[in-house]
């Protein structure tokens, strides 16, 4: 039978462009810049591929936590270009991966990341490139923390420039005994461009955000936990011990339905983002999402009380 056969491929091929077309229109939705704002995607696509070096890894466990390791400890994980570049395709991943619920990222080697790889940096000290650069990273970082994953940084070593702004993409931040968070841009001749500054803003205010990034300070896991930049310091040192200690605290939060918690995680992103309006009309969404599902259904029949 051909034509069935014919007409099964036509409708395959159909169903995948959809999926493809819905997924671009997702990513550019969650996006912060396009060709409008001057953004030459491709064009810093093709230059980051010439820096190559180091890896960024992602694990999918079955308890819904997702691990994502910056991999480059030669360089103290500093983000070489195609590390960049990785960056962006993990994260569409995590887009796709409808199971999940939470998220830790760490770096190799007892350190979590030293900023932009130097290197790199050098060879495109120019404008263009500076600003494709800077649009790239924002759009990955943006989406990073629009996922509807709850996401920790494990904070163990050091978190320099580039890796302080990484951390501020994620919900939570734990650090590790000895580790510290330093925004070093002013010493560089910068300001934060991977959207580190108006994030921290969010998190301690513009007041210690302000002595953070003009003073260059050091910030060690008591400093770090009195600003509110860090949830709690961690008794581990090692890797294998403090990402059990991370995955510990995490599913504090993760434990129940992937959709009930990815809901949760959306409404606090509108709630953050949102005009008062906006947010409300999205968690009245969101909400249509749970009310009547499968585990608001049964938690009806269990009739827990909450004592
Ligand atoms: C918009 C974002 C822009 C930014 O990220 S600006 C900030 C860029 N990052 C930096 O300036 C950090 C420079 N590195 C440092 O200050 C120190 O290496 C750091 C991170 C405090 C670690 O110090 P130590 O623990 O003493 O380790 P170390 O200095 O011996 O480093 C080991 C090897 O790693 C290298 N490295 C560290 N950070 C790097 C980077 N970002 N790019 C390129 N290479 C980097 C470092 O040069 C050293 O290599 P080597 O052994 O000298 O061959």
């Amino acid at each position: 039978m051909p034509s069935t056969v014919t007409e099964m491929a036509i409708s395959l091929w159909k169903n995948l462009l959809q999926t493809t077309k819905e997924r671009l229109l997702q990513q550019r939705r969650m996006s912060l810049y396009n060709g409008a704002h001057g953004y030459e995607e491709e064009l810093i696509k093709k230059k980051l591929q010439q820096f190559a070096g180091g890896s960024i890894n992602l694990s999918k466990e079955d308890n819904g936590i997702g691990i994502l390791t910056l991999n480059n400890p030669k360089l103290m994980n500093a983000f070489t270009g195609t590390m960049m570049l990785e960056l962006q395709e993990r994260v569409t991943e995590l887009e796709n991966w409808k199971d999940g619920k939470g998220l830790i990222i760490y770096g190799a080697g007892n350190t979590f990341c030293s900023g932009s790889d130097l290197n790199a940096v050098k060879a495109i000290s120019n404008s263009q490139d500076g600003m494709n650069m800077c649009m790239f990273m924002q759009n990955t970082l943006t989406r990073l923390m629009r996922l509807p994953l709850i996401s920790v940084a494990l904070v163990q070593g050091k978190a320099v420039g580039g890796g302080a702004e990484l951390t501020t993409a994620c919900d939570f931040r734990l650090m590790t005994p000895g580790s510290e968070i330093r925004f070093v841009h002013k010493h560089m001749g910068l300001v934060p461009g991977w959207g580190g500054a108006a994030r921290l803003v969010g998190i301690v205010g513009s007041g210690a955000a302000l002595r953070l990034l003009s003073g260059a300070a050091r910030l060690d896991p008591e400093s770090a936990l009195r600003l509110g930049l860090s949830e709690e310091t961690l008794s581990s040192s090692d890797e294998t011990g403090a990402l059990e200690e991370a995955r510990a605290w995490l599913s504090g939060y993760t434990e129940g339905p992937a959709s009930v918690i990815r809901a949760v995680k959306e409404v606090v992103t509108a709630g953050r983002e949102l005009p008062v309006e906006a947010a409300l009309r999205r968690e009245k969404d969101v909400f249509g999402t749970v009310w009547g599902g499968p585990a608001n259904l049964q938690a009806l029949v269990r009739r827990p009380k909450h004592k």
